[in-house]
């Protein structure tokens, strides 16, 4: 099969999809890539990288999506829609609940789509978001001290306090692996932290993994506002898989803080948990506020840090994807129940339930659809 690896133009957005030793391990299974000259330079790879390991190197993004399978990072944006055609495979994060538009232009163009964030395991875990919410967690904290600053709009706290001055208070709403990250960070800088999760199991969990050292409460909007009110620093961390994220902090819990406050809301990326974001923003402008309090949105955080993102991602995407280029990717959803659960679109249905509930679609179970029964809509 052909591989095509566009370079990814969302903005600041340094990961590359594959990197030199994914096109190593796809030449060794019989596959031919081709890579768009640059695509790695914001991960620190040179074209002449990807040349030795075997690709071809494209000179322009149409070349690359050109291939059978498109392998990227992040969702397509509207200038890519046009490269969109029937039978394309599309394997990248696509975030489709909080995106109709793109949705739309998948089913309209039939192509076959396939979403990093909701391949699940047995146990429930989702491999491929695993990585980059650890590092979206950790980072949550080290951007929250950030814009604690006085210089960068925030109150002027430090978050460890210091002998004799208390350490700042961090709220994190969602203890999965983004919640959890961002904990162990900010106690590890000596924040006071309490972490919401609605699953008692997981909060009986991480009382354990922190040995007492941080608070857990369930998550209700009582407790939400409670701890909101207090927060120097809010982290939201939830997900319900493929759906959009339920927005649990109100305006009025926001109107509540102090200022100077700051919010990092993780969970924009699936529409956001915090009812005063209402727009995604960039790395060149993270940040804006409202209510006194400071906003970050940035939907693709870890494209900050994209040499350990870039080489973190692949190191979960690539097995998947070389099980969709050796078998195509019927075949390969039929024998991986995990890789069936990352499809969202396919031949023009919606796939995955939260998407097609998300859109108004017809939803179209999976199985029906692999083992070529009557598909009724
Ligand atoms: N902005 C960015 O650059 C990035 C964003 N993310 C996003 O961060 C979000 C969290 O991801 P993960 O931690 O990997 O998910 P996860 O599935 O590991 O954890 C989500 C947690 O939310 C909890 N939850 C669900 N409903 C809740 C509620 N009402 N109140 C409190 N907790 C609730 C679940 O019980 C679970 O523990 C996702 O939307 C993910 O896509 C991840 C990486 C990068
Ligand atoms: C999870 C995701 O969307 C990201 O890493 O950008």
């Amino acid at each position: 099969m052909m591989i095509g690896v566009p370079k990814e133009v969302k903005n600041n957005e340094n990961r590359v999809g594959m990197t030199p030793a994914g096109v190593t391990a796809f030449l060794n299974h019989g596959h031919e890539v081709w890579i768009e000259t640059g695509a790695g330079s914001g991960s620190g790879f040179t074209d002449q990288d990807y040349t030795e390991a075997g690709a071809k190197i494209v000179s322009s993004a149409k070349m690359a999506w050109s291939a059978d399978m498109v392998i990227k990072v992040k969702e397509p944006l509207p200038e890519e829609y046009g490269y969109f055609r029937e039978g394309l495979i599309l394997y990248t994060y696509l975030h489709l609940a909080p995106e109709p538009e793109l949705t739309k232009a998948l089913v309209d163009n039939k192509v076959v789509a396939i979403a990093y964030e909701t391949i699940q395991l047995d146990n429930g875990t989702l491999p491929l978001l695993m990585p980059m919410s650890e590092v979206a967690g950790r980072m949550s904290i080290q951007i929250g001290a950030q814009f604690l600053e006085k210089s960068r709009g925030g109150k002027g706290v430090l978050l460890g306090g210091v002998p004799g001055v208390a350490p700042a208070e961090v709220v994190v709403v969602g203890g999965g692996i983004v919640g959890a990250n961002a904990a162990k960070m900010a106690l590890g800088l000596g924040a006071s932290v309490t972490l919401l999760d609605i699953n008692a199991d997981r909060l009986r969990q991480l009382d354990d993994q922190f040995q007492g050292r941080l608070k857990t409460l369930m998550s209700n909007s009582y407790n939400i506002a409670v701890t909101v009110k207090k927060a120097d620093l809010l982290v939201g961390a939830v997900l319900i898989p493929g759906a959009r994220a339920p927005r649990l902090v109100t305006e009025e819990m926001v109107k509540s803080m102090q200022p100077g406050s700051v919010i990092v809301d993780v969970a924009i990326d699936q529409g956001g948990s915090i009812e005063t974001i209402d727009r995604i923003t960039t790395h060149s402008e993270p940040t804006y506020v409202k209510h006194g309090v400071v906003h970050y949105a940035v939907a693709n955080m870890p494209g900050a840090v994209a040499r350990t993102s870039a080489i973190a991602l692949t190191n979960v995407t690539i097995p998947y994807g070389i099980q969709i280029a050796n078998k195509g990717y019927k075949q390969a959803a039929l024998e991986n129940k995990a890789l069936a659960k990352g499809m969202n679109v396919m031949d023009g249905k919606v796939v995955y339930k939260a998407v097609a509930e998300a859109h108004g679609y017809a939803y179209v179970p999976m199985d029906s659809f692999l083992t070529n029964q009557d598909v009724h809509v």
